[in-house]
């Protein structure tokens, strides 16, 4: 393991204006401005981490300053010194002594350390010359349970018992690998539904996206129920009744409020309804898949579940049947590996979040990682893909035939 010190850590404001196109609307989020905040890591011999964690325009000053007061935690340590003892490295940064209170874990403390986190892995792949998600598959299953911290999920899961899951995940791995690098990763598209756009728009993006082989259609709904009838009318029309359509509501509902909304959508044939009440509620959300389970209709929500504590409830409780995780929402990687873990022991498929800016990038690494390594299944299961703001990266994603691409190489930027 590399002895290289960090020398420093720059955090970027980087704001896009989307809100002018509607890009990203949807019934709770009427403006987004696709933002981030956006993290480079140094090394004394040049290297560079990258990461970043997303926002919607105003208020990236926050967590840039989080990031910032963090960063005293990280600069002047050996990379070695984190990656050997990664799982206490984590809790170190989110169990500092004074700046825990600003959580804790949760908030702007939490989106800070998932930029930071995020660009940590980016250096170890770099330093490693591999691309995360082969990093993450290549590591033994006592190293990769060694970076999580199992505080607070241990009745849930324990660090053996996710050895044993993950040794028992690696037969058929090499195959495996070879079928990700052949036929890719399944993607579903959220680029035809956003709420602010014009029924033309959803029309001409339907055929668009049906003519690039996508399958499965998400769509924003919860502002007007009539407008919501007409649009996945339209929708349904383009796609057909084989293809998948799922709904989002972006947590503007109550509890029955959202039972009784989503009833009067079931006639298109829907496979999930998206978080469709606050992201803290557990129990609400159980109400809502007990109502929509005879109806066939699952619950999904993730992008805003703040930690590990909340999405094991979910988990738990089954009271989601699709679980989002979202690359820069926890803790980052770290974190978010103990998410894969626990929803791998409790039956529940994962289906991340992703679009914003960079999430496709970086989420693609953990999904590709857990369909080799973990839960060796892709029957079901999706990415999803937006597309915005990729021209921006070094490495923007690539799909081919509604499937993100592996990534192969490091292109380092200088
Ligand atoms: C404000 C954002 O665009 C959200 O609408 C978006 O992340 C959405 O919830 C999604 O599932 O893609
Ligand atoms: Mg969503």
């Amino acid at each position: 393991m590399s002895d290289v010190k960090i020398v420093s850590l720059e955090s970027k404001d980087v704001r896009f204006p989307t809100s002018l196109g509607a890009h990203g609307s949807d019934a709770m989020h009427k403006d987004p401005d696709y933002s981030c905040a956006y993290v480079i890591l140094k090394t004394e011999n040049g290297l560079e981490g990258n990461g970043l964690t997303f926002t919607c325009g105003r208020g990236t000053e926050i967590v840039v300053t989080a990031i910032n007061t963090l960063s005293t935690i990280v600069v002047g340590k050996l990379a070695g010194e984190i990656f050997n003892d990664f799982g206490n490295f984590w809790r170190s940064l989110t169990s500092e002594t004074q700046i825990r209170w600003l959580g804790p874990e949760k908030g702007v403390m939490h989106l800070a350390t998932a930029a930071i986190i995020n660009a940590l892995w980016d250096l170890w792949g770099k330093i490693e010359k591999k691309p995360v998600w082969r990093l993450l598959a290549d590591l033994t299953p006592e190293q990769l349970v060694s970076v999580i911290d199992f505080r607070y999920i241990s009745d849930v899961i324990t660090k053996e018992e996710a050895i044993e899951i993950l040794r028992q995940s690696q037969t058929g791995k090499e195959q495996r690998i070879q079928t990700l690098l052949t036929g890719g990763y399944p993607a579903y598209t959220t680029q035809v539904g956003w709420l602010g756009y014009t029924e033309e728009t959803v029309t001409r993006l339907c055929h668009e996206y049906l003519a690039l082989g996508y399958t499965h259609f998400k769509v924003k709904v919860g502002q007007n129920i009539e407008d919501d009838i007409r649009r996945l009318r339209t929708v349904r029309k383009i796609v057909g009744q084989d293809n998948i359509v799922s709904i989002d509501a972006n947590q503007v509902w109550d509890v029955n409020q959202a039972i009784e909304w989503v009833k009067r959508l079931a006639e298109f044939k829907l496979l999930w309804i998206e978080e469709p009440t606050s992201p803290d509620d557990v129990l609400g959300h159980l109400a809502i898949s007990n109502a929509l389970k005879p109806l066939g209709i699952g619950v999904a929500t993730g992008e805003m579940c703040c930690n590990r504590v909340l999405f094991k409830q979910f988990l738990q409780s089954n009271a989601i049947q699709y679980c989002q995780i979202d690359s820069a929402r926890i803790g980052g990687v770290n974190e978010i590996l103990s998410v894969y873990l626990m929803a791998k022991k409790l039956g529940i498929k994962v289906c991340p979040h992703a679009g914003g800016v960079g999430l496709c990038e970086m989420v693609q690494h953990l999904q590709m990682w857990d369909y080799v390594a973990l839960s060796g299944d892709k029957e079901g299961r999706w990415v999803e893909y937006v597309d915005q703001q990729h021209e921006h990266f070094v490495n923007p994603v690539v799909i081919k035939n509604a499937h993100y691409q592996a990534p192969l190489v490091i292109n380092v930027h200088k």
